[in-house]
């Protein structure tokens, strides 16, 4: 294979790494996907392009797979179809086979109507799926049923119980049924407790997959091949070497219609506790034994059980001015929609290095990145200090990459030195390639029951702890949101805090990502 190309394999292929080489796994046989919440925003914009992507690349076969929307809303199999179409295929197509994919994929969709707490509708679904596996000859045992919770999470206890009242997979013999759940999972350590057990005490945990779409990008999963495949990183990743690390989120745009669900959680629940705090872990933990979904999480919650609690002079919170404009949110909301803070990992690897996390909507750009700053070169001769220390910076979106700033010697006669940096740009690396988007990864993992990049219970509790006690401060209104402009940076005591943590940014230094 040309170096330069990437494919994604094809399904008789279908195996990774980190297969926990269970003998009673069926991957095989009758497929039905539930989609439950299926008129919602998420099941549109994200659950069925992803399952349209998995069958237009084979991974998911007409003969065996079966899809099913089920919500309240009294629509027809028709037109669940047509509100989905429009987001299957990015843009306006003509292309005839693209077309023709997309209309064969919508033929394996039907919808049942009914409520999240009683019998019937579970009972019209059962009996659906049910005819689904019978018109495919689904043997004893090969029957698999995903459910997929497109929905807010007031309703998961009663699903869940519906579902293992009345929809569960038939057979002892195989094939298996598995929930795929969405955060926020609570909104606390008591409430994501209380819906755990609730949750546990109708599913184990390997039928349960927590699903963290941060997981399934690209540059996240580059994370652990990084670290523990380059013998370049090994010796350097430590207090020793390591002055701070900066993990961030921004958008430049606000809630935008979701006011009313984003004000009862904040920045720190919907973006922190979960995507930036799971990309610390993968920076942070240390090397697992070997792959397998277990062995990686037991290091993931070791790192989150070493964290120490977050002090308030370590904390900047801000709110974009007129976020309150939105009729859904209360006018004296104190709501986060910005959140710098600084975490500190007390162990061997690590203790002295602050982890900055920060993450703000309606700033002035759209970017995530892990930014790992190096310490000063120790009796510089070059007084290099001046051009800025190393950096790598792994840039998840957009325009994902990985570079390196580093200090050279300017071409030219004279012997004087710049910033510059060795880059690793995606879209120029792997030209033609197509990067499959987080969601589409995560459920082709539960197709195939690999929990790697899903959050395990303890890891999920562990989470919690670190953030609760800051949030009912938050919550309290004992630490106050600093109003900001939006297009702006956030707060200006965001970049005091970055400052007095270590952070020394190299003036005059911009990173531009290349072009074709
Ligand atoms: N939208 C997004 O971009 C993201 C969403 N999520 C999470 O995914 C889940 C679904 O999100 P999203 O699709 O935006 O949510 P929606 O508000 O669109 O809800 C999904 C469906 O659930 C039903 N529903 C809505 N509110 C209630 C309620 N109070 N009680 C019972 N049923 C209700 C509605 O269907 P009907 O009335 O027809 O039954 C609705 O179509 C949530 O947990 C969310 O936090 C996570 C990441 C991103
Ligand atoms: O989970 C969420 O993520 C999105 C950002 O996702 P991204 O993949 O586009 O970075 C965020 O907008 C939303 O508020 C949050 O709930």
């Amino acid at each position: 294979m040309d170096s330069g190309s990437w494919h994604i394999e094809k399904r008789s292929t279908l195996r990774n790494d980190s297969f926990t080489g269970e003998e009673n796994v069926q991957e095989t046989g009758c497929l039905s996907i539930i989609v439950l919440g299926a008129s919602g925003d998420l099941a549109k914009k994200k659950t069925f392009p992803a399952l349209f992507h998995l069958f237009a690349q084979g991974f998911l076969q007409s003969d065996e797979v079966h899809i099913f929307g089920y919500a309240r809303s009294k629509i027809s199999d028709d037109d669940l179809r047509n509100r989905i179409r429009g987001y299957l295929v990015q843009g306006k197509t003509s292309d005839a086979v693209q077309l023709e994919e997309v209309s064969k994929f919508l033929k394996l969709i039907k919808y049942v109507s009914g409520s999240y707490d009683s019998a019937e509708g579970f009972q019209k679904l059962d009996k659906e799926i049910s005819e689904h596996e019978v018109s495919r000859n689904s043997a004893e045992g090969t029957s698999r049923r995903l459910f997929y919770f497109a929905l807010p999470p007031s309703v998961y206890p009663s699903v869940c119980k519906m579902i293992k009242h009345y929809c569960m997979n038939k057979s002892d013999l195989g094939g298996w049924t598995r929930i795929v759940v969405e955060k926020p999972f609570g909104k606390d350590l008591a409430s994501a407790e209380k819906l755990s057990s609730q949750i546990g005490e109708l599913f184990d945990e390997p039928q349960i997959y927590r699903i963290d779409h941060y997981l399934g990008k690209e540059l996240v999963q580059n994370l652990l091949v990084l670290r523990f495949a380059n013998r370049f990183f090994l010796p350097l990743w430590n207090r020793d070497n390591i002055d701070n690390v900066q993990i961030v989120f921004r958008e430049d745009f606000g809630t935008e219609g979701r006011g009313g669900y984003f004000d009862e959680y904040g920045i720190i629940r919907d973006i922190i506790q979960n995507h930036l705090l799971q990309v610390l872990c993968l920076v942070a933990m240390e090397k697992p034994i070997s792959l397998k979904p277990e062995h990686i999480r037991d290091e993931k919650v070791k790192v989150l059980q070493s964290v120490l609690p977050i002090k308030d002079e370590e904390v900047v919170l801000g709110q974009y001015e007129g976020y309150r404009d939105d009729p859904t949110v209360p006018d004296h909301s104190n709501t986060p929609t910005f959140a710098t803070m600084v975490l500190r990992i007390h162990n061997e690897r690590w203790e002295g290095v602050p982890f900055i996390m920060k993450a703000g909507k309606a700033l002035s750009s759209r970017k995530a990145e892990i930014r790992v700053q190096f310490k000063d070169v120790p009796g510089d001769i070059f007084r290099c200090k001046k051009q800025g220390r190393n950096e790598f910076v792994i840039r998840l979106q957009p325009s994902e990459a990985m570079y390196m700033k580093l200090t050279v010697k300017k071409p030219g006669l004279e012997m004087s030195t710049v910033q510059s940096e060795l880059d690793l740009s995606y879209r120029q690396r792997y030209q033609g390639v197509t990067i499959p988007e987080a969601y589409e990864r995560l459920i082709l993992d539960t197709i195939r029951g690999d929990q790697q990049h899903f959050v395990r219970r303890d890891e999920l509790k562990a989470a919690w702890e670190i953030f609760t006690p800051l949030l009912h401060r938050i919550d309290n209104g004992e630490v106050k949101s600093l109003p900001y402009k939006p297009g702006s940076r956030g707060p200006a005591k965001a970049d005091e805090l970055l400052e007095k943590a270590g952070y020394v940014q190299t003036h005059g230094y911009i990173w531009i990502p290349p072009t074709l």
